[in-house]
């Protein structure tokens, strides 16, 4: 065999038992070589990208943040490493390929040494790595709003529903979800998903009594646990919320962030009842708000 070719199965072989794929990306971001005949990730294959440009498969933040990324591994002759996330809904190739799920991404991009100026990259698919990270990670808060996650309030709920049962006082739970946020990211960008959802956090934040535990507990559901509050109250202070965010997307308010929420209140029922018991109704409450349309508050039947 040609010694050229023997190269070029060994090549093949070696690329073929990576999990990981391999694209070699020109200095003009240009894909000029992609290695995925058993690839994990949903890109297809050698030939939906071979000579496709980045812009031509990914928005062009992400695409620019690679281009951004060939540049400094040609300039510093080194190799650059980024985690980049991946929404499928804002990228058509990868939903096309019925990619769902959001996908952390370690791209590491390795100079070349071809006689064009290209850069070797390797994508690695690290949902699984970043699943467990957060299932293990002791951490309380959330990162893009600050405030405490899931993990965090269920003993403190947990602790509220001991109290209030000893005391003979009561305790709500409101879930609040932010409607069609999916929308939003396709339509207007992830960056203004965002937007929202910080603006939200920092005013529920303000909104809420100093005794009230807030926490974003999902992609899009901020909870707050309300003590020593009753069902008839838990619902006014979740319509209290509403109006909040009615104001905060009126446009006299000086802000271009548009969004309305559906609320779901659960109200403590007495002895045996716990925090996933109180969790799980307040979500059921939510779901029977955002079947009737969103935008919405439901409490439980008395
Ligand atoms: N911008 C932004 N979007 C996020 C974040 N985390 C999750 N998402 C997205 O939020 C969306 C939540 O989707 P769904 O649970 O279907 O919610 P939805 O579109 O609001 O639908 P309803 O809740 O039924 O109104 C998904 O598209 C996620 O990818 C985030 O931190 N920032």
């Amino acid at each position: 065999m040609h010694k050229a070719n023997v190269l070029k199965t060994r090549i093949d072989a070696l690329l073929n038992v990576l999990s990981e794929d391999v694209l070699v990306i020109s200095q003009s971001g240009t894909i000029i070589f992609s290695s995925h005949s058993h690839s994990t990730l949903p890109w297809g294959s050698d030939d939906a990208l071979g000579g496709k440009r980045l812009n031509d498969i990914f928005p062009d933040a992400i695409a620019d943040l690679f281009q951004g990324m060939v540049n400094q591994a040609l300039s510093l002759n080194q190799v650059i490493i980024k985690e980049v996330l991946f929404d499928p809904d804002q990228i058509t190739y990868l939903r096309d390929r019925g990619m769902s799920a959001p996908c952390w991404i370690e791209a590491r991009l390795a100079p070349s040494a071809g006689d064009e100026p290209s850069v070797v990259c390797r994508i690695e698919d690290i949902s699984r790595r970043k699943k467990v990270e957060r299932e293990r990670s002791p951490v309380q808060r959330d990162l893009l709003t600050g405030m405490y996650n899931r993990r965090a309030l269920m003993p403190v709920l947990a602790q509220s529903i001991a109290q209030a049962l000893r005391y003979d006082w009561i305790c709500s739970l409101m879930i609040i979800d932010v409607d069609s946020l999916r929308i939003i990211n396709e339509q207007q960008g992830w960056d203004e998903g965002d937007q929202i959802l910080k603006r939200l956090a920092e005013s529920l934040n303000s909104l809420k009594r100093t005794a009230d535990f807030l926490a974003r507990v999902d992609e899009d559901d901020f909870a707050i646990l309300l003590p020593e509050t009753n069902q008839e109250q838990g619902l006014l202070a979740a319509e209290r919320v509403r109006n909040m965010v009615a104001d905060l997307s009126a446009p006299h308010s000086g802000s271009d962030v548009i969004f309305t929420v559906s609320i779901g209140v659960a109200t403590l029922t007495g002895e045996g009842d716990t925090s996933e018991d109180m969790y799980g109704r307040a979500e059921s409450s939510l779901k029977q708000a955002q079947q009737q349309g969103g935008n919405r508050i439901c409490g439980e039947a008395e």
